[in-house]
């Protein structure tokens, strides 16, 4: 299979299901493995590409469209998107990017399109570039430009001026890098480099965290050195902070509320016993074996479990509890694109309900002395900042507790950890690290 008929069969699914493209995308190239590495890496990036600039795709289609895009068949849409994004974004010459784009879709069946699909992006050709609403309007401007909903350009310009909410939007829309955590129960990060090194690897420390690596761009990552031997779990810098920024005591019982897949949970179980729970069952086995990957197995159980309802006593007490809360997911753009697309400001209170119920009642399980750890990717002060503020006005129990670490310097907003899309490279991750005085 070509990478743009797989491209387009992906994009495709995604929309008719609403699934998550980077799973919809996995199952596609193990399902149908292109034979050569080049078509893995131009359908991942024709898929990942398309999605992050879809809004501006959707702009320049709809100017030559004869019909609504909501009532085009998926790979139709999805053949448009994909030809619009190599025209605009990619440096593949306008007549392959029209010509092979429309292979694709007759090699998929969908010859009947072919004639449709061929004229609109012969006209998209003749264009100097991406089309552009003026920019005297800066959120419609900017919302274009860089692919976002104009209510969540809004809100950014609103929070974070047009800096820094440029900055983010921009930040969005680039490739993220792949970044490890050492699997500390195993090897210091001074010396899984060193043995990166010896294989030839091109790696860097991470600038922040003490135990995160930069690897190049790779292929398969299950073939990369120290993989089956569980030296390390991939796991994004800001992630890997929020366990750093935890600082839970030596053998502290820790209980992770919110688990999969099973970050956080295995960089605890590092050094601690941790019991690790998700509503989901389906979704226990993969912690399983990333935990048995990493050798953590004996530190750590995985129970299924509603974390909005009460715990069962017969699980022991537990000295830390860590709630990486379900959120809007707005911090990790980049690595989940269409996320932008389905999100609506409806979610972000819908989901603040959702996530102080859960923080009510996991702060029961903790006993006098013991903390909790509140973690949400995303920057919206609706589910982060406001809901502890919330949260501490209605337990004067409670306090805010920032962590006193030597030789880390965390990127902290007074008590919280807080990480912003941008330059530094993370994702947006907002932390909270809360002591039950009694
Ligand atoms: C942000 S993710 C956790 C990521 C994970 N901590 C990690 O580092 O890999 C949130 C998780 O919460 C789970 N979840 C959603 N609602 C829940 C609930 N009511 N109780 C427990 N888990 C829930 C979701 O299935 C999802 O896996």
């Amino acid at each position: 299979m070509s990478a743009r008929t797989l491209a387009i069969q992906v994009l495709a699914r995604v929309r008719a299901t609403d699934a998550y493209l980077n799973v919809v995308l996995d199952t596609a190239l193990s399902e149908a493995p292109p034979r050569d590495a080049r078509d893995t890496a131009l359908a991942t990036e024709l898929a990942y590409g398309t999605t992050r600039r879809q809004l501006a795709l959707d702009y320049a289609i709809t100017r030559f469209a004869d019909r609504k895009l909501d009532a085009m068949e998926d790979r139709v849409l999805a053949a448009l998107r994909i030809g619009a994004y190599q025209l605009f974004y990619t440096r593949v010459p306008a007549r392959a990017a029209v010509a092979e784009t429309v292979q694709a879709l007759k090699d998929l069946g969908v010859g009947r399109a072919a004639g449709f699909v061929n004229a609109i992006l012969r006209k998209l050709a003749a264009l100097p570039g991406a089309p552009l609403p003026p920019e005297d309007d800066v959120a419609e401007h900017l919302s274009v430009r860089e692919s976002h909903p104009k209510w969540l350009v809004e809100r950014w310009l609103r929070q974070f001026g047009r800096e820094r909410a440029e900055a983010m939007l921009v930040a969005d829309n680039q490739t993220p890098p792949v970044v490890v955590r050492t699997n500390t129960a195993k090897v210091t990060r001074e010396a899984l480099l060193a043995q990166f090194r010896e294989v030839g690897l091109e790696v860097q420390p991470t600038p922040v965290s003490p135990v995160g690596i930069v690897l190049p761009s790779l292929g398969r990552l299950e073939d990369v050195y120290g993989y089956s031997e569980g030296l390390w779990q991939v796991q994004d810098e800001a992630a890997q902070l929020v366990g750093v920024y935890a600082a839970i005591p030596e053998n502290a019982r820790t209980l992770d509320v919110c688990a999969a897949p099973g970050g956080k949970a295995c960089h605890q179980a590092e050094t601690h016993e941790v019991v690790a729970m998700d509503l989901h069952a389906n979704k226990l086995p993969k912690i399983v074996s990333e935990a048995k990957r990493l050798g953590l197995l004996s530190r750590l159980r995985a129970v299924a479990h509603d974390a909005t309802k009460p715990y069962d006593e017969a699980l022991g007490e537990f000295q830390a509890v860590l709630v990486d809360a379900p959120c809007s997911g707005l911090g990790t753009l980049r690595r989940h694109p269409e996320l932008r697309y389905r999100r609506g400001e409806a979610d972000l209170g819908r989901l603040a309900t959702l996530q102080r119920r859960i923080l009510e009642n996991c702060q029961e399980v903790v006993p006098p002395g013991g903390l909790l750890i509140y973690a949400v990717c995303t920057l919206e002060p609706q589910e982060g900042q406001d809901q502890v503020d919330m949260f501490l006005r209605s337990h004067p129990e409670w306090t805010a507790e920032p962590p006193v670490l030597s030789g880390v310097k965390l990127p902290m907003n007074q008590a919280w950890l807080r990480t912003l899309p941008g330059p530094e490279g993370w994702d947006g991750f907002f932390a909270a690290r809360l002591r039950k005085l009694y």
